[in-house]
């Protein structure tokens, strides 16, 4: 488990995060959400004990990050800029990892340079940037790392690669029930990979769900009628978000779909569609009642 206790950290006197606390639970991936600038790579660096804090406190697994080299070699942390060793291939980076992280495999290396088809003699400076993003990943996993840190870890990724990744990173939580934490200002495409979600906004986390509990209940339902309907004949449905187009009404509600369905009923509707919501109208709705804007933050 990873304890973020309301830490500050700021560069000269500029403030980047205060009294910014969160945790993240062994066989999770958090999904860490922000706009430009909002302090994503801050936290993640803080995480990995790289900076040192103003304030507060990190603990992972009960033990104080900073400094702590045996945490460290738990866990490893991919940057959104790649340094790798001057004129290092994969190979001269997979033995200079081995040196360090008692977890590496030498086996789950060589099937991840198959799987992803990067030949591990190829310089790595001449690589293209998603070609390094793949071979930062290749070699995270091959450390087999109990807490993993990735920052924007899909860019400049092809879809095929993406999808890959998505697949190898919950393989690997289901499996080892490591701790994972990946940033990103996309919300699409933490979409169906993380378990829980926090927004980073104003040097907080102004935000923190599992996802399961957000999506608890919440559809889109469409109904489609005879004739026209007006506004306050739904009058009486606990609903958000009403479009009335003359004979189509959507609104979102919360609560048992069943109960709802037969709410419906009496207004005697020729179609009733229900469809689960995405994180991101989740999210619009969840911030509007917030008072946040949510396009504002993300
Ligand atoms: N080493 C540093 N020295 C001074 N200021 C810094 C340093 N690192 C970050 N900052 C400042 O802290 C703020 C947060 O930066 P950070 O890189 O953490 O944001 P981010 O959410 O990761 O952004 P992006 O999505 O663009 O990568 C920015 O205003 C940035 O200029």
């Amino acid at each position: 488990m990873i304890c973020v206790k309301e830490i500050k950290k700021s560069f000269g006197d500029a403030v980047v995060l205060d009294n910014l606390s969160l945790t993240m639970q062994k066989g999770s991936i958090y999904g860490l959400i922000g706009h430009n600038g909002s302090g994503k790579t801050t936290l993640l660096k803080s995480i990995a004990g790289i900076y040192g804090l103003d304030s507060g406190s990190i603990f992972v697994d009960g033990q104080a990050v900073f400094d702590n080299e045996q945490i460290k070699r738990r866990m490893f942390f991919i940057p959104d800029e790649h340094y790798f060793l001057s004129q290092a291939n994969m190979d001269t980076m997979a033995r200079f990892y081995k040196g360090f992280y008692p977890g590496w495999s030498d086996v789950t290396f060589k099937r991840l340079t198959e799987i992803f088809e990067i030949d591990p003699s190829e310089k790595l400076t001449g690589l293209s940037k998603g070609m390094q993003q793949q071979v930062a990943i290749i070699l995270a996993l091959s450390t087999r790392p109990d807490y993993l840190l990735l920052d924007e870890c899909f860019d400049g990724l092809d879809p095929v690669k993406r999808s890959l990744v998505r697949r190898l990173l919950t393989e690997l939580v289901a499996e080892k029930e490591i701790v994972v934490m990946i940033s990103s200002h996309n919300i699409r495409e933490l979409e169906d990979l993380c378990d829980h979600i926090g927004i980073i906004n104003n040097k907080q986390i102004i935000y923190d769900s599992s996802v399961c509990e957000m999506r608890q209940g919440m559809n889109k339902y469409r109904l489609a009628f005879k004739k026209s309907i007006a506004e306050d004949a739904l009058n009486g449905f606990i609903h958000k978000n009403l479009v009335l187009n003359g004979k189509v009404a959507t609104f979102v509600a919360g609560g048992d779909e069943a109960e709802i369905r037969a709410q419906t009923e009496r207004l005697d509707p020729v179609l009733v569609q229900v469809s689960p919501l995405t994180l991101e109208e989740v999210f619009l709705i969840e911030m509007e009642e917030k008072e946040y804007d949510f396009r504002d933050i993300v």
